[in-house]
């Protein structure tokens, strides 16, 4: 279906006072369906505002715009009507004129007649007959509300821009206002984008919630799908199972804000050197996902206290997409990453300016599943022959798989299954990009019809009834990297002590992570709100438990499922690096590098893991150069990344380019 509103990269600038320029919003890009409902979130002052203002077309974005069925926004039309908090009716008219005011001013064309009947329509729409003739003085703050939305409804528009229409409303007015917008905006298919303080009002209303960062340069933080069923019963709402599940997820969010607020204003002290380290003041960012542990322990259990880290912060980050602009901004010092993100971002992903970015650690191995909706196991789909013979049954219909990121494992090795069944993955299905702690609620509003994703998520969707585990990577590539610890590259040469303290004091972690002695307390740890925070249940399987697969096959043991140590789990070797490049060429996420020993040498820091190693008395942290050896009988070989390129059958046009990757940023940390 074509989107009906598309708020396409918007930058919003304004001038300071005393010269200089205030960014407030930076690359807003969303989509909106006809009919539905979106609330904007986010704290005071985020730019929730300005966003609907560009909308309505009060005010012109510095950069992208805004396209509504097809057509730029240049201007205030009658195809959007905004409601605002003060109501804005004219004082010496009755609501009735208020009404007729708007109606006569955009149908001119229609009978006088026809224009009567629509104000009264709309004055019995909201319940004011009593009140006609009264004039906004003789009305309370609910009625004069309910003027308001009628006026804004009876020009009928496309697009209802709602900014905080109920903020100045008592809390019983609110609530009967909100249950009368609901039914309206239901009734008549209405699409609407509503400006909120109120995360309760947000998920009684909304089909979606968008919540945005604090400024300066506020982005999309979060996009949160509401999978209540319509027409909506408020108590239903407050008692459904997920939904304070939602609004811990938000309430976290929101508070995330505020701290990062206080870490923006800490930031400014800078690098604080002591213990023989250059910094010992860190922002670490992480995804709540049972394998972001080697984090969690080295925090909790004083691993970096150990090595000299004083001041360490855990930075729980919505997406990974979060994660990049963290440390390519300098607002992490580093991160948990999904293992093609370094080299994605030094080689300029998306068309984007390359980040030189390194890793010096792999954190963990294995631990993902591709799920897919529960209706493929009822039509005996168990393989990935038999979801090619499901689809070709059903060609009017392409099912959407959803990845975290196109630079993860999860987009990479979903590619790579999918093509060895012989499903193109970009033409027999679509690939969307959701992050992590979404895609249960994804998968059971009906948005995607499978995902790929790190634990507990698809334990969660397995548990729920929703899904079963078709694969788990170990069915793919059994012993695949898929966390690293990313550091930009000029803070990996302005903090090399630093940055050997850190990889030594999380290599310790993940030695501990494996030990499965450890195992019980630390579902129980990573359970906890400020990290994964979804229940010990979800999180056991494979960690601790056999792994339920969902398919009512008998659990089994996967001892290798989450693997943080073992086996050579932290070495990040050049040629696991190399197959990622050609895999991100072979799917046009981003050129193959005529120069890759060169950007393999950049990004993958075997001497940082090399020191750490010693430090901890590890032996046997060689490089690795042998070939991979994939679960479809398909072979990697590290010397000829091209040949190997041109032997795949299912690929796009793959680019093969030298990439220049200056050194020369800014440093913010
Ligand atoms: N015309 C302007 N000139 C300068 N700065 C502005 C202007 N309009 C908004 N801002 C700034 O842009 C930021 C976003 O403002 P906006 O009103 O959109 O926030 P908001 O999220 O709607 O806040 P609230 O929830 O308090 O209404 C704020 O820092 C604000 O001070």
């Amino acid at each position: 279906m074509l989107p009906f509103v598309e708020i396409d990269h918007v930058d919003q600038v304004f001038p300071l006072p005393g010269g200089g320029e205030y960014i407030a919003l930076k690359n807003i890009d969303l989509t909106i369906r006809k009919g539905e409902f979106v609330s904007l979130l986010g704290h005071s002052g985020c730019g929730k505002s300005t966003l609907l203002n560009i909308i309505a077309g009060l005010a012109k974005p510095a950069a992208g715009g805004v396209i509504l069925e097809g057509r730029q926004v240049t201007e205030p039309g009658p195809d959007r009507m905004v409601v605002f908090q003060n109501y804005s009716l004219l004082p010496w008219l009755t609501v009735r004129e208020n009404i007729a005011l708007a109606v006569n001013r955009v149908m001119a064309t229609a009978s006088k007649s026809e224009r009567e009947a629509i104000v009264e329509q709309h004055i019995d729409l909201v319940n004011l007959r009593h009140a006609a003739d009264k004039r906004p003085g003789q009305l309370s703050g609910g009625m004069k509300q309910r003027v308001a939305i009628a006026r804004a409804l009876s020009i009928r528009p496309k697009l209802l821009l709602l900014d905080e229409p109920f903020g100045a409303l008592d809390a019983l007015t609110r609530s009967s206002l909100q249950d009368q917008l609901m039914q309206i905006a239901e009734e008549h298919e209405l699409t609407c984008i509503m400006v909120t303080h109120d995360v309760d009002e947000a998920l009684l209303l909304s089909d979606r919630i968008v919540m945005l960062t604090n400024g300066p340069e506020s982005y999309i933080g979060q996009i949160m799908d509401v999978p209540f069923e319509r027409p909506r019963d408020r108590l239903e709402v407050v008692n459904h199972p997920s939904y304070y599940g939602m609004r811990s997820e938000i309430v976290y969010f929101l508070n995330q804000q505020k701290q990062a607020k206080k870490r923006k204003a800490a930031l400014q002290v800078g690098a604080i050197a002591r213990n023989g380290l250059e910094k010992v003041n860190l922002e670490l960012g992480f995804v709540p996902l049972t394998d972001c542990a080697p984090l969690v322990v080295a925090k909790e259990l004083g691993f970096f206290e150990k090595y000299g880290l004083e001041q360490v912060t855990l930075s729980r980050e919505p997406s990974w997409k979060a994660i990049a602009e963290g440390i390519t901004s300098g607002r992490l010092d580093a991160a948990q990453m999904i293992a093609g993100m370094p080299l994605a971002l030094t080689l300029g992903m998306g068309g984007k300016a390359p980040v030189p970015v390194t890793t010096g650690l792999v954190l963990s191995r294995n631990g993902n599943a591709i799920t897919l909706s529960k209706r493929f196991l009822h039509d005996g789909v168990r393989t990935v022959e038999d979801l090619k013979a499901a689809i070709a049954r059903t060609p009017d219909k392409v099912p959407t798989l959803a990845v975290v990121h196109p630079a993860s494992m999860h987009n990479l090795m979903t590619r790579h299954w999918l093509a060895s069944g012989g499903i193109d993955p970009d033409r027999d299905v679509n690939i969307v990009t959701i992050p992590p702690p979404q895609m249960v609620a994804a998968l059971k509003g009906g948005g995607i019809d499978g995902f790929c994703v790190g634990e507990p998520w698809n334990s969660r969707a397995i548990q729920e009834g929703l899904g079963y585990a078709i694969a788990t990577d170990l069915d793919i590539w059994p012993g695949h990297l898929e966390k690293v610890l990313g550091v930009r590259e000029d803070w990996a040469n302005r903090y090399p002590q630093t940055h050997v303290a850190l990889v030594t004091a999380l290599l310790e972690a993940c030695e501990y992570c494996d030990d499965r002695r450890n195992r019980e307390s630390l579902a129980e740890l990573l359970s906890r709100t400020e990290y994964v925070g979804a229940s010990v249940e979800q999180l056991r399987p494979g960690l601790v438990d056999p792994y339920d697969r969902g398919t009512g096959d008998e659990p089994a043991q996967i001892l290798r499922y989450n693997q943080f140590f073992v086996d050579r789990t932290n070495c990040p070797y050049r040629t696991e690096g190399l197959w990622i490049m050609t895999q991100l060429a072979r799917w046009g996420i981003t050129p193959f590098p005529r120069n890759w020993f060169d950007i393999l040498d950049r990004t993958r820091r075997l001497d940082v893991f090399g020191a750490a190693a010693r430090d901890l008395g590890l032996l046997d942290t060689e490089p690795n150069r042998s070939p991979i050896h994939f679960a479809d009988g398909s072979i990697f070989d590290p010397d000829d990344p091209i040949g190997y390129l041109n032997s795949l059958a299912i690929k796009r046009d793959v680019q093969i380019e030298e990439v220049t990757v200056d050194q020369g940023l800014g440093v913010g940390v």
